[in-house]
């Protein structure tokens, strides 16, 4: 008997000279090229069966982040990573448009961690402002239940780069930060330089421009509604540990991530809808 997983379905749309591919699994949105570039990274060896989550593109991370509050959760990044979401239909210049439920994982693993009753819609949107392609991304959660609860989130976009080790990161100098690599907190001195593995939570949302310099162009990502900004490379040891990332893809992405955890997660009292969004988008050029 075959054990083989069949691949994911993937949904693809072109307009403009952006070009989408996302899945249901995970609402995971995995490509975003522009005229045939990369801006948001997949990695090659990304797993498309829905065994694992996928590496690269943006994981929607909810209702925690990484192993939650205490550090002890799972799966990482909360449960509806690798839960199938239902399509919905899109409005305005949407693109695609999913949901998920509380009861929709109720029995998966993790779903004793699940804080409270939720509704979460997650929309992909492309947007063009003079020319440019931007992308927007938007997930929207509901307290269906009669209690208040704290929820984490983050969208946590992998950014196409040429190299990491050139790339700059601005608009977090003077923030603070927990450092999750040394355990300890620091302030932001600078621009951002990363030169070895690189898993900070910063207290301060964006925008943040990544200005990759050996491609000469620059990332913008503008977030809304979420008060932290996480920066995650895993370098080139780390990254060998990591099954679902080729030799020397490290050097191809910097995940900055829109987030709200610990104690600037989200607040959802009960019946109220809350947002975090973001908008990506690329140009040409050095950030002045
Ligand atoms: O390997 P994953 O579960 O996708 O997590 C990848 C990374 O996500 C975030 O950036 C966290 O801050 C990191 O600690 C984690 O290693």
């Amino acid at each position: 008997m075959s054990t083989t997983t069949p691949p994911l379905t993937p949904h693809l749309h072109a307009s403009g000279r952006s070009r989408l591919v996302a899945y249901d699994f995970g609402a995971h949105l995995a490509e975003w090229s522009v005229d045939g570039v990369s801006r948001v990274w997949l990695s090659r060896e990304a797993v498309l069966d829905g065994s694992s989550p996928v590496r690269g593109g943006v994981p929607i991370c909810f209702p925690w982040f990484a192993g939650g509050p205490d550090g002890d959760l799972s799966p990482s990044h909360g449960l509806v990573r690798t839960a199938v979401w239902r399509p919905v239909p899109a409005e305005h210049d949407e693109v695609w448009a999913w949901e998920i439920s509380s009861d929709d994982v109720a029995g998966a693993p993790g779903a004793e961690h699940v804080p409270g009753p939720f509704r979460a819609r997650y929309a992909v949107s492309l947007r063009g402002a003079e020319g440019a392609e931007e992308l927007h991304l938007a997930l929207r959660v509901t307290n269906t239940g009669h209690r208040d609860y704290r929820a984490e989130a983050a969208l946590h976009t992998y950014l196409a780069v040429e190299d990491v080790r050139q790339v700059q990161i601005l608009g977090l100098e003077g923030a603070a930060y927990l450092d999750k690599v040394s355990g300890r907190r620091e302030v932001q001195d600078g621009p951002i330089r990363l030169d070895g593995e690189t898993d900070r939570i910063y207290d301060r949302a964006g925008p943040v421009v990544v200005d990759d310099r050996a491609a000469l162009g620059h990332h913008e990502v503008r977030p809304v509604g979420a008060a932290q900004t996480v920066v995650w490379n895993p370098w080139d040891r780390k990254a060998a540990d990591l099954p679902d990332l080729g030799d020397d893809e490290w050097l191809r992405f910097v995940c900055v991530e829109t987030a709200a955890r610990g104690e600037h997660a989200l607040a959802l009292a009960a019946g109220d809808t809350v947002e975090i969004a973001a908008t990506l988008s690329h140009h040409h050029s050095p950030a002045s």
